[in-house]
């Protein structure tokens, strides 16, 4: 185990000392007295018998330190709870104050003259102290030197001790030299924030389609409760409140896509609190039309013009600390995305226009797309960030999507949201996914990502059943309202040339499947493509995806909608199995396969089960850390949210069962793993699901983790049949 550590493998050892050849360990859940098939039936994995060892006292990932009671107990602590906001804040004040807290112009510079704000700059000037308070480089090169490219951190940078020379960088060249696109302009984040910016396009459509005018009706806090009937006849009060916010933005803390790519997440967050906290918020009053359905109801645009207006003139600018350089092996995204650039200069005069005429409603219009056959990796909230889809990408992943971004938080200019649209330049079939509640909403955010962003498609994710989603109408709410999902299909592919694409799943109640009644209107609405995922919202991750119900909608779905399957994929053998069942289906998205197995794609491409070693994956790991480190950046901060990504990933790797340890292979998604000793102490060490053993990992990655480290996954990815997060 030559990456281990000493003190890390001393750890380790004391728990995985030799597996025992000739005597299986007690067992209490009977898995050694069971045969394979037996376990196979109960979801058990069916481990080898000598690999099995005895249960660890407890298993949880939160409380528990140590998955082996032998182990001992690293520094780090695992808490059960989320720090305050406030607790949050006066970290981050002290933070702030302290001279390890370099100005990222003289950090990257190493010139004290380099910072235009001087003396008004709230970050420390003062080189020699913070060199003097510098801990120690860590283990390894800086990732730029990898990517033949200055360090943008300098002398911040923790390995800074590998830097070739440290010459002042000029800025142009790191900005040219940058692998991703997609960023928000301070000119365009100003228009939003000051409520300027026009979407005479979406506007136009919108209106055309007569989603907009004298029937959309405004009332301010409306504070009565009125219950909702259901699609189904049942009423759904607890689930699905008939009054919406219209604000259909996610609070930063709770949102579950507001960890910062690229940006600072605190620095994010902090932005968004000094915002005078969001505009004053309407609720509607949504009527139910006979068939149960549609909101006809939006905010007056007046009072939401002068509110945000309000509001975004106190906002204070996110500094930009990230300027991300790095070889660019495919320059074709780049391009595209400069020439857009240039064509786009004059976005303020553009978005002053006149209203343009040439709407593109039919989508015979619109540009082509062709999923068929390719591996897709799918949206994936804070584990699917750009590093984990590089990571997929040189794995054989073909199509990659951007984390769930929520419209409004897009059309109020938050840099954190933004962060969720970025792209690297070797994701070459590229989408962004987002996610509305309103036909305007989503037709202004397509517009402005057609204008702003380089992108392939746009999904719209309707089927997204946590609450905070659900309850601002947004998500798999929508599969209760046909006729406001057609409102949004419409609206958003009537707006942008860009395929339109939809996520959704079965239907919203659990027995109560809608999507077979809908596959052709949503052809017919104008979206290229629709994803299903085989399982209702009510049924969120319990039971097996239904394939057979995904087949019988593609088979329904006209020639001009392509469908693809999502739910399960966890070996060639499933993938193969889907295509061949259902040769209509244009090609399956897989999603928890790649995050406890990113090598699916390679099983795929090349028709294999790969018993990868243990080295292999650190190396993976190791992969996928040096791109996190150039996206979230190799200084303090950048490390250690870089560290709390693999943290993040690492409680869904642990679920992966070498394929030599298994008596039946493939392994399937809904096994249950019996506690089990690897084949070396580094495999025994990534088989733990306790969140001590996870950031033992991340220590042979990152060094030492800080002290009062804190990690708490966000995703309760080993609950294995409960929520997840899709
Ligand atoms: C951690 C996690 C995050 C997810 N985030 C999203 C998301 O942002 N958007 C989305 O449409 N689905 C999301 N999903 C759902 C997946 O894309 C997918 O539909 C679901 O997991 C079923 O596929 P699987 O069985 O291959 O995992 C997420 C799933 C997980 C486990």
């Amino acid at each position: 185990m030559d990456d281990c550590p000493k003190d890390i493998c001393a750890v380790t050892d004391s728990s995985t000392e030799g597996v025992p050849a000739s005597q299986p360990p007690l067992d209490p859940n009977g898995t050694t007295q069971r045969s394979p098939e037996e376990l196979v039936a109960r979801a058990i994995a069916p481990v080898k018998r000598e690999f099995l060892r005895p249960p660890p006292s407890s298993r949880t990932t939160q409380n528990n330190p140590a998955s082996d009671t032998n182990v001992k107990q690293p520094q780090a602590n695992v808490v059960q709870e989320k720090k305050s906001k406030r607790q949050l804040k006066r970290e981050r004040r002290q933070e702030q104050n302290s001279p390890l807290n370099l100005c990222p112009e003289i950090a990257k510079t190493g010139d004290v003259n380099a910072c235009s704000y001087k003396d008004k700059c709230r970050f420390s000037h003062d080189i020699e102290a913070f060199m003097a308070q510098k801990p120690a480089d860590l283990e390894g090169d800086c990732p730029f030197i990898k990517a033949d490219a200055p360090c943008p951190y300098g002398l911040a940078c923790r390995f800074a001790g590998t830097h070739k020379d440290n010459a002042p960088i000029a800025t142009s060249n790191l900005l040219k030299k940058s692998s991703e696109v997609n960023g928000l302009s301070k000119d365009v984040q100003k228009l939003l924030w000051k409520n300027k910016m026009r979407f005479t396009k979406a506007d136009a459509v919108v209106k055309s389609l007569g989603l907009a005018g004298p029937n959309w009706k405004v009332k301010k806090l409306v504070d009565k409760e009125e219950d909702e009937v259901g699609l189904d006849g049942s009423h759904a009060a607890d689930e699905t409140n008939c009054k919406k916010v219209v604000d259909d933005s996610v609070d930063c803390s709770e949102c579950p896509s507001t960890f910062p790519a690229a940006v600072n997440a605190e620095e994010a967050c902090e932005t968004d609190e000094l915002r005078p906290l969001k505009k004053a918020k309407l609720l509607v009053d949504e009527k139910c039309s006979d068939e149960g359905e549609d909101a006809t109801v939006l905010e007056n645009d007046n009072e939401k013009n002068s509110a945000e207006t309000e509001l975004a003139d106190n906002v204070l600018a996110e500094p930009d600390r990230s300027p991300k350089i790095c070889n660019l092996k495919d320059a074709t995204v780049l391009e595209k995305y400069n020439e857009k650039k240039s064509a786009e200069t004059e976005l303020a005069d553009d978005v002053h226009a006149e209203p343009d005429k040439s709407l593109k409603i039919h989508p015979r219009e619109k540009m082509l797309i062709d999923f068929r056959e390719k591996l897709y990796l799918a949206p994936l909230t804070t584990v699917g960030n750009l590093p984990f889809r590089r990571v997929c990408k040189t794995l054989g992943a073909d199509v990659t999507c951007g984390e769930m971004a929520m419209c409004t938080n897009l059309l109020q200019g938050q840099a954190s949201e933004w962060a969720l649209l970025r792209r690297h330049s070797s994701e070459d079939l590229f989408g962004v996914q987002i996610c509305g509640a309103y036909p305007d909403t989503v037709a202004r955010t397509v517009e402005l990502i057609e204008k702003e962003c380089t992108v392939d498609f746009i999904d719209i994710n309707m089927g997204c059943p946590i609450d905070i989603v659900v309850d601002k109408g947004a998500g798999s709410f929508l599969l209760t309202k046909p006729l406001r999902m057609k409102g949004i299909i419409q609206a958003a592919s009537g707006t942008v040339d860009k395929p339109i694409t939809v996520k959704v799943r079965t239907g919203y109640f659990g027995g109560k499947n809608r999507i077979d009644s809908l596959i052709a209107d949503i052809g017919s609405w104008g979206a290229t493509a629709v994803t299903i995922h085989g399982r209702s919202r009510q049924q969120r991750y319990s039971k097996l995806a239904d394939w057979d119900y995904i087949y019988q909608c593609a088979r329904k779905a006209p020639s001009t909608l392509q469908v693809l399957g999502n739910g399960d994929i966890f070996s060639y053998l499933d993938w193969n199995n889907r295509k061949t069942d259902s040769p209509e289906l244009s090609t399956c998205m897989i999603a928890r396969g790649a995050l406890i197995k990113p090598w699916l794609f390679t099983e795929i491409k090349e028709q294999r089960h790969w018993d990868i070693s243990s080295q292999e994956r650190l190396n993976i790991l190791k992969e996928y850390v040096r791109f996190g480190l150039e996206h979230w950046g190799s200084d303090k901060k950048g490390v250690e949210t870089t560290r709390h990504f693999v943290l993040e990933w690492l409680s869904y790797a642990c679920r992966y069962i070498p394929v030599g340890l298994l008596d039946v292979i493939p392994q399937r998604l809904n096994w249950r793993p019996p506690s089990y000793y690897g084949r070396d102490d580094l495999e025994t060490l990534m088989a733990s699901d306790s969140a001590a053993d996870w950031i033992r990992i991340s220590e042979m990655l990152l060094g030492k983790v800080p002290d009062g480290f804190t990690f708490a996954p966000k995703h309760k990815s080993n609950a294995y049949d409960r929520a997840e997060n899709g």
